[in-house]
């Protein structure tokens, strides 16, 4: 597998004098084209500030930040939102549709901004959208859909410009158990079958669970990491929940 993602010394500070805080302190790894990677740590480890920053929605402060051939440190502001649109995709913990737009017009978004023609909009959204199972309801509004609906066509907003990378915050933070494992399974599904690269923020053991491999941040830094390989996905769990106890209380705090 070809290296996707490579975050290189990062560092990123806010504050400055004598109330500086260290939010992210030297990290580097990367990620291989087509992993499903979990980011976990206490509150206040880091995970949020590293993930705005590898959305360039935030600067680092030092380091570097490569997708695929491109710093994304060293992107201009006035090109970072087409970047973007044309290279990330976000699934977020409120699912972030819009009420006035029907199903497939959410999921169309951001080939519509892109400019993409009305044909191949047409053809992409109902590729997506027979994929993730949501194709009988492109036209209806997201109040007239089910939860698990609305789930699957954040998911299928995020696929359809095919992006580099998949980026999730907390997806499941606002679900009850057995929305998060819809969910989870249809991110599975993106990964497994149609081969997306997720990497995903969670403080929960279970989401956890799905991914490939879990990095565990605290303070800023790498504290451990560690592959799913071929263990099922209960007993990768448990070795998540040990990593956590070992942790120590502040991240059952937040469970
Ligand atoms: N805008 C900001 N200004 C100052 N300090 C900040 C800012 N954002 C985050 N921090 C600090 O940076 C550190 C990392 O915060 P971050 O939000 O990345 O943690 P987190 O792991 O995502 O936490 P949580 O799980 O609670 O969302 C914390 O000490 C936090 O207080």
């Amino acid at each position: 597998m070809n290296e996707l993602l490579k975050i290189e010394h990062l560092e990123k500070y806010y504050g400055n004098g004598p109330s500086v805080t260290k939010a992210i302190d030297d990290l580097s790894f990367t990620v291989k084209q087509g992993e499903f990677i979990g980011i976990m740590g206490a509150s206040g480890s880091g995970k949020t500030t590293l993930l705005n920053c590898i959305s360039t929605i935030d600067t680092a402060s030092a380091g570097h930040i490569y997708l695929m051939d491109t710093d994304l440190t060293e992107i201009p502001e006035s090109e970072l939102a087409r970047f973007r649109r044309r290279n990330l995709g976000f699934i977020f913990q409120h699912f972030n549709l819009l009420d006035t737009l029907t199903i497939g017009e959410n999921i169309a978004l951001a080939l519509t901004i892109n400019k993409t023609s009305v044909h191949e909009i047409d053809v992409r959204v109902r590729q997506i959208a027979v994929q993730l199972g949501i194709n009988d309801i492109l036209h209806k509004f997201p109040y007239q859909t089910s939860g698990g609906q609305q789930q699957r066509c954040a998911c299928a907003r995020a696929m359809v410009n095919d992006p580099k990378l998949i980026l999730a915050d907390e997806p499941t933070g606002a679900l009850d158990s057995r929305s998060s494992q819809m969910l989870l399974d249809t991110i599975q599904s993106m990964n497994e079958q149609l081969n997306a690269t997720i990497l995903m923020v969670t403080h929960d053991a279970f989401s956890a669970s799905y991914t490939k491999r879990v990095l565990f941040l605290k303070d800023g830094r790498i504290f451990n990491e560690f592959y799913r390989g071929t263990k099922s996905r209960k007993q990768f769990f448990n070795e998540i929940l040990d990593v956590m106890a070992l942790l120590g209380g502040d991240l059952f705090d937040v469970l």
